[in-house]
């Protein structure tokens, strides 16, 4: 049994949706149980948000607009997709009652003023459910036997709305019960990815692109023997092809190296979705729907991929550094706990953290729309240390960006870092903050946004990675 998953762009109109739907059928003919998960159509999730933040101000009128735009981009998806009369009026049907649950909700809010995380929720995860209803439809009309199934009945969760976290064991059983009687009848459930439910049934979402993780968590719970995700891009790759136009596909890289280009940036993968994955040896497959004839990458325990050294770099932009500096810092004890315990109680996510040997200055990375307020939370959390001069200065810098250089390789081999900041300088950039975990598998840092294309394309260049043609 195999589970796969299906970006935005991958069922972003009929037409992608028929490519996915030529891309099941060849994958059925190989495997007979199958599992497919989808996103909303690219774009939809954001509308959604966006529409019912604007009600929440007051403007019921961006609930109209947006439901327009969804209605229209759904049912003409649905109009091309299937031509039988009753199935598309059946489909059109249940269709119709998420806009109208839409447009009632959006109204709500817009009457109230205030969006309550959990009617966000049920928001967000709309499209997945409006989606997942047009892919099945697209399946059956080609023959193969599919059913939407809304993942509030499958994948369990805490209530932490917006970012919630799944109940495994919970989920294992829940999915086993519903799903495996479905493929023991030769169909295809088609799951929506993204959204969770607590154990009474309350909606919620795993957070933005988390469809991926939704196929992990299933993939897991099912004790499937792969993962695929089908994408935009050909898999991971030796750098974003968006910023270096001779980046090579990765064909084969462990867990531990995926993990850490999806976190720091390679947005082929949401980074939870290993998680569930490697306690079970799954592999999982990163392949492009535009083009299934490639061979894309494959992530599992070990690495085929040889490669001495650097395999891949990547960036992430839009962030700020935080900088807690002060003379009276060093050998004071507990700064940089009651720092990050401020930080944690604000809710802030930290990318990064470096700090200078002299114990002067600690600085970290958070995304640049969370600055601000971390920046106040910083300054209440040590207002005690303000007050006897050891901490003189909570400074932002933004925007920056992270990059990030990966590869099994690099562990135990020295000179690499060397390459890197020469390559850098050369670029030129000029690095701001440096860190590097224990396992050494990834050298990170800080230079301005402005700095991190020219920088990735350095270190790409200089580890030959566009050249080489690895794997
Ligand atoms: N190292 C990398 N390897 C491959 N793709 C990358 C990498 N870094 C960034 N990307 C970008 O991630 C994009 C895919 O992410 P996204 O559009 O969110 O996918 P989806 O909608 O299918 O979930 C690719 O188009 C690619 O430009
Ligand atoms: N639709 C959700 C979940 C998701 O994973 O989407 P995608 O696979 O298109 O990145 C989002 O936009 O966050």
């Amino acid at each position: 049994m195999q589970i796969h998953k299906f970006g935005g762009t991958s069922v972003g109109n009929a037409e992608r949706i028929q490519q996915l739907v030529a891309i099941v059928e060849a994958e059925r003919k190989r495997k007979t149980r199958l599992v497919v998960v989808v996103s909303a159509m690219s774009g939809i999730t954001n509308l959604l948000l966006e529409a019912t933040q604007q009600a929440a101000q007051g403007e019921v009128a961006a609930i109209t607009a947006a439901g327009a735009t969804l209605r229209a981009r759904h049912l003409e998806a649905l109009e091309q997709l299937v031509s039988d009369g009753a199935a598309r009026y059946a489909v059109a049907a249940e269709l119709e009652a998420f806009f109208d649950r839409f447009a009632r909700i959006g109204e709500g809010i817009a009457l109230v003023g205030e969006l309550p995380p959990r009617a966000q929720d049920f928001i967000a995860g709309l499209g997945e459910r409006l989606s997942a209803r047009l892919v099945a439809a697209a399946l059956n009309s080609r023959g193969l036997a599919s059913v939407a199934c809304d993942a509030d009945r499958l994948i369990i969760t805490d209530d932490t709305f917006g970012a919630a976290v799944p109940d495994l064991a919970a989920t294992a059983l829940a999915t086993r019960e519903r799903l495996l009687p479905l493929l023991d009848a030769g169909q295809i459930p088609v799951v929506t990815g993204f959204i969770g439910a607590t154990p009474d049934g309350v909606p919620t979402t795993l957070g933005r692109g988390g469809s991926d993780y939704s196929a992990g968590i299933l993939g897991a719970a099912l004790e499937a023997e792969a993962v695929v995700i089908w994408t935009d891009a050909d898999g991971f790759m030796t750098a974003d092809p968006r910023l270096v136009a001779d980046a090579q596909v990765l064909s084969h890289i462990s867990y531990a190296e995926a993990g850490e280009l999806a976190y720091y940036g390679a947005k082929v993968l949401h980074p939870k979705t290993l998680l569930p994955l490697i306690p079970k040896g799954i592999p999982l497959y990163i392949k492009n729907s535009f083009r299934p004839e490639g061979t894309g990458t494959k992530v599992s325990a070990t690495t085929g991929d040889w490669h001495a050294d650097v395999k891949s770099v990547t960036s992430i932009t839009g962030l700020a550094l935080l900088t807690v500096a002060g003379r009276g810092m060093l050998g004071v004890p507990g700064i940089a706990a009651r720092t990050f315990a401020a930080v944690a109680a604000a809710g802030v996510n930290v990318l990064l953290i470096s700090q200078s040997s002299s114990e002067n200055n600690l600085c970290f990375m958070v995304e640049g729309r969370d600055a601000e307020r971390t920046r106040s939370a910083l300054v209440k959390a040590l207002s005690l240390e303000f007050h006897h001069g050891c901490v003189e200065r909570v400074e932002v810098l933004t925007p920056v960006a992270i990059v990030s250089a990966v590869g099994a390789g690099m562990r135990g081999r020295p000179g690499i870092a060397a390459r890197i900041f020469s390559a850098v300088a050369a670029a030129p950039a000029n690095v701001i903050a440096i860190a590097q975990g224990s396992s050494e598998i990834n050298i990170s840092f800080v230079v301005a946004e402005s700095e991190a294309a020219a920088a990735v394309s350095a270190i790409h260049e200089r580890f030959e990675l566009g050249a080489k043609g690895l794997g």
